[in-house]
C-alpha cells in the first residue's frame, strides 16, 4: 500500500512524503526508546540503591521531551503533506482526464470520477494526517521494545517475540472478517440508495399508475436488507475483534508466566524482571490499537486503487509538435474496424469520401453503429484498423488543438451548464461579443426561445439544462457550435425532441449551413435525409446503401423499403432487420 501511495502521489510528492515517513520512523522508534528507559530507571528504584536511578530519570526524561518534539513535529509534518498531496491528487486526476479519449467520459466513468474526487482523495488524505501514524507505531515501536529487550534477558524477548506471528494471523483474519462484513453493508447500503432515488424518480409513474404500494415494498424490502447486512456486520466481526484481543493477552501473559518461571528459578534479576514486565504490558498498547485501523486503512487502500486505475488508462496519443493541419474539410475515412471493450465489431470495414461542404445524413436501424461513426470522427476513440482523415490528415496527427478548431459536435444528450443561456452558448467561445451571440442564436433558433422567457438571455437553464425541454437543449447546443464556427459539424439528432418547432429550427440551421460547412448527421428526421448530398444507410456496422435519395430510392433496397413504409411519418426510427 505504501508503494502504491508513492506511486500514485506522482513525483512531486515523494520528497515530502519522505520526510514525513522520517519523522514518524523517529517518532515511532524515541516512544519504544522510552518504554525501554523505565526497565533500568525501575531496576534502580527496586534495587540495592535507588540513588543509581538519577540518570536513568534525567535519560528518560531527555527521551520524552524528544519524543513529544518528534509526535508534535510528525504530526505537523503529517498534515501538511495530506493537504499537499490531496491537493496534488486533483491536479493529477484532472491533467489526466484531460488527455483521456472523450470516450472514456461514460455516465459510469463520470460517476467513479465523482466519488473518487469526493471520497476516494478525502480517504488518502486521512491515511497521510491519521491511519500512518498509528500503523508505523504499531509495527516500529514494539520492535523498538524487542530489540531493547535482547540487552536485559534474551529469553524473555525470544518469548514476547514469539508472540509477533500469532497475533499477526490472528490480525490478518480479524481484518478479513470485518473486509468481508463491510463489503455486504457496502452493497446493502448502494442498493437502497438505489431505490430511494429510484423511488422519489418514479413517483410520476408509481402515482399515475396506482403502483405506489407495490414501489414502496421494493424500498421497504431493500431497507429491511440493509438493517441485516448491519446485524451481520456485528456478528461477524466480533469475534474477529475479540481473537485479535484475547491473543494480545495470551502473548503478554505467557510472557508474564516465563518471567516470573524465569524469576521463580532465580534466573533473573527481579528488579528488571520487574520493570520488562511493565514494558511487555505497554508493549501490547500500539499493536492493540492496529485492530481499529483495518476498516480506514482498506478504504484508504480501495481508494488508491482506483485513483491509480484512472491514472494508468493510456491518454489518447497525440503529436507533440503541431503538423501542418487540415488542408480542408473534407472528412475520409477508409476501411475503419472498431469496437467497444467487449470486441464486438460496431463499424466493419467502413469507407467514406465526404467532400468539403458537403452534407452527409447517416441513417440506420438503432445499434447499426451511427453514433459510433460520427463520434470517432471527432475522436472520441481511435479506430482498430483502418483510418480517419480530416481535410487529408489521420486524426492521428493533429493536436488536441487542431481537432477542435476543425470540428463541432452536437450530442443527442446535451449538457448544459448550470448557466444563463447566454453563458451556456458562449462557453467555447467567452470573448464573442454580443452580435455574433445573437447570429448563432438566431441560426439555431434560440431567439426564439430567449423572446418567451421573461429573464430573456439572462435566464439561469438550471443544473443540467433542465430548466429547458430536449429540444430547446439541443437548439442551445447548435448555436453553441454555430458559435464555434469549425468547418466540420457533426451532429447527432435526437430522436426525443421531434417537435415541430425544434425540427423547423434544426432544419433552419442545416439549410444556413449548407454549402458552407461539412454536415455529417446522424438523421432522423426526413426533411435532413431528403435534402442531403448524400445518404449513408449504415446495417450491422458495414456500409449496405449510399446515394442520394432519388438514388436509393430507384435502388429498391432497404432504404426504399424504409421510405414506402414510413414516408409520411414526422420522424421515424428503423427496425434491426431481422434475418433467419
Ligand atoms: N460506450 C459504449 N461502450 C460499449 N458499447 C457501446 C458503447 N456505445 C455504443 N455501444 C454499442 O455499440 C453498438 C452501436 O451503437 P451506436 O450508438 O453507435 O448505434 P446507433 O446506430 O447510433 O444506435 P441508435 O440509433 O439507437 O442511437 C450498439 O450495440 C451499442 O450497444
Amino acid at each position: 500500500m505504501i508503494r502504491k501511495l508513492f506511486q500514485v502521489a506522482g513525483p512531486e510528492s515523494r520528497g515530502p512524503m519522505t520526510a514525513q515517513f522520517v519523522a514518524l520512523i523517529v517518532y515511532s522508534v524515541l516512544q519504544g526508546a522510552a518504554f525501554v528507559l523505565v526497565v533500568p530507571l525501575l531496576g534502580s528504584l527496586l534495587g540495592d540503591d535507588p540513588g543509581d536511578a538519577w540518570p536513568w530519570a534525567a535519560a528518560l526524561t531527555v527521551v520524552a521531551l524528544a519524543t513529544a518534539v518528534a509526535h508534535y513535529l510528525q504530526q505537523m509534518i503529517g498534515f501538511q503533506v495530506a493537504l499537499a498531496v490531496s491537493h496534488r491528487l486533483y491536479h493529477r486526476l484532472g491533467d489526466h482526464v484531460s488527455t483521456l479519449p472523450l470516450g472514456w467520459f461514460s455516465g459510469e466513468q463520470v460517476g467513479r470520477l465523482g466519488q473518487l474526487a469526493s471520497r476516494g482523495v478525502p480517504q488518502v488524505r486521512g491515511l497521510l494526517a491519521h491511519l500512518l501514524q498509528p500503523l508505523l507505531s504499531a509495527v516500529l515501536t514494539p520492535l523498538t521494545v524487542i530489540v531493547a529487550m535482547v540487552f536485559y534477558d534474551w529469553r524473555l524477548a525470544v518469548a514476547t517475540a514469539a508472540g509477533v506471528p500469532v497475533m499477526y494471523l490472528a490480525y490478518r483474519w480479524a481484518v478479513g472478517a470485518t473486509a468481508r462484513a463491510d463489503e455486504a453493508v457496502d452493497a446493502a447500503a448502494a442498493a437502497a440508495n438505489e431505490r430511494v432515488v429510484e423511488y422519489v424518480r418514479a413517483q410520476p409513474v408509481l402515482r399515475t399508475t396506482g403502483g405506489g404500494a407495490r414501489g414502496r415494498a421494493l424500498l421497504e424490502r431493500s431497507l429491511t436488507e440493509q438493517d441485516a447486512a448491519a446485524r451481520a456486520q456485528t456478528a461477524r466481526t466480533a469475534p474477529g475483534r475479540t481473537a485479535f484481543s484475547a491473543v494480545v493477552l495470551l502473548a503478554v501473559a505467557s510472557v508474564i508466566v516465563t518471567g516470573a518461571a524465569l524469576g521463580l528459578r532465580g534466573g533473573a534479576d527481579i528488579a528488571e524482571l520487574v520493570a520488562t514486565l511493565v514494558l511487555v504490558v505497554r508493549f501490547a498498547e500500539p499493536v492493540s490499537g492496529m485492530a481499529e485501523l483495518g476498516a480506514g486503512l482498506r478504504a484508504a487502500s480501495g481508494a488508491l486503487d482506483r485513483i491509480d486505475a484512472v491514472l494508468s488508462t493510456a491518454p489518447l496519443p497525440e503529436p507533440t509538435t503541431p503538423g501542418p493541419g487540415p488542408a480542408d474539410s473534407s472528412v475520409t475515412l477508409r476501411d475503419v474496424r472498431f469496437g467497444y471493450d467487449d470486441g464486438v465489431p460496431v463499424l466493419d470495414g467502413v469507407t467514406l469520401e465526404l467532400p468539403a461542404r458537403t452534407t452527409t445524413a447517416v441513417v440506420g436501424p438503432s445499434g447499426s453503429g451511427k453514433t459510433s461513426l460520427i463520434r470517432l470522427l471527432a475522436r472520441f476513440w481511435d479506430t482498430g484498423t483502418g483510418a480517419v482523415l480530416l481535410g487529408g490528415v489521420d486524426v492521428r496527427d493533429l493536436t488536441g488543438e487542431q481537432l477542435r478548431t476543425q470540428v463541432s459536435l452536437v450530442f443527442q444528450d446535451v449538457y448544459l451548464f448550470d448557466a444563463t443561456i447566454r453563458e451556456n452558448i458562449a462557453v467555447g467561445r467567452p470573448d464573442a461579443d454580443d452580435a455574433r451571440i445573437a447570429e448563432a442564436a438566431r441560426l439555431a433558433g434560440v431567439d426564439e426561445i430567449v423572446a418567451r422567457l421573461p429573464q430573456g438571455w439572462d435566464t439561469p437553464v438550471g443544473e443540467g439544462g433542465t430548466a429547458l425541454s430536449g429540444g430547446e437543449r439541443q437548439r442551445v447546443s447548435l448555436a453553441r457550435a454555430l458559435l464555434k464556427d469549425a468547418p466540420v459539424l457533426l451532429l447527432d439528432e435526437a430522436t426525443s425532441s421531434l417537435d415541430p418547432a425544434n425540427e423547423a429550427a434544426v432544419q433552419h440551421t442545416l439549410d444556413a449551413l449548407t454549402g458552407r460547412r461539412t454536415l455529417v448527421v446522424v438523421a432522423h428526421r426526413l426533411q435532413t435525409v431528403v435534402r442531403a448530398d448524400r445518404i449513408v444507410f449504415l446495417d450491422g456496422g458495414r456500409i449496405t446503401e449510399s446515394g442520394t435519395h432519388e438514388e436509393l430510392l430507384a435502388l429498391g433496397g432497404r432504404y426504399a423499403d424504409f421510405w414506402r413504409e414510413r414516408g409520411s411519418a414526422q420522424g421515424w426510427q428503423l427496425a434491426r432487420q431481422v434475418t433467419r
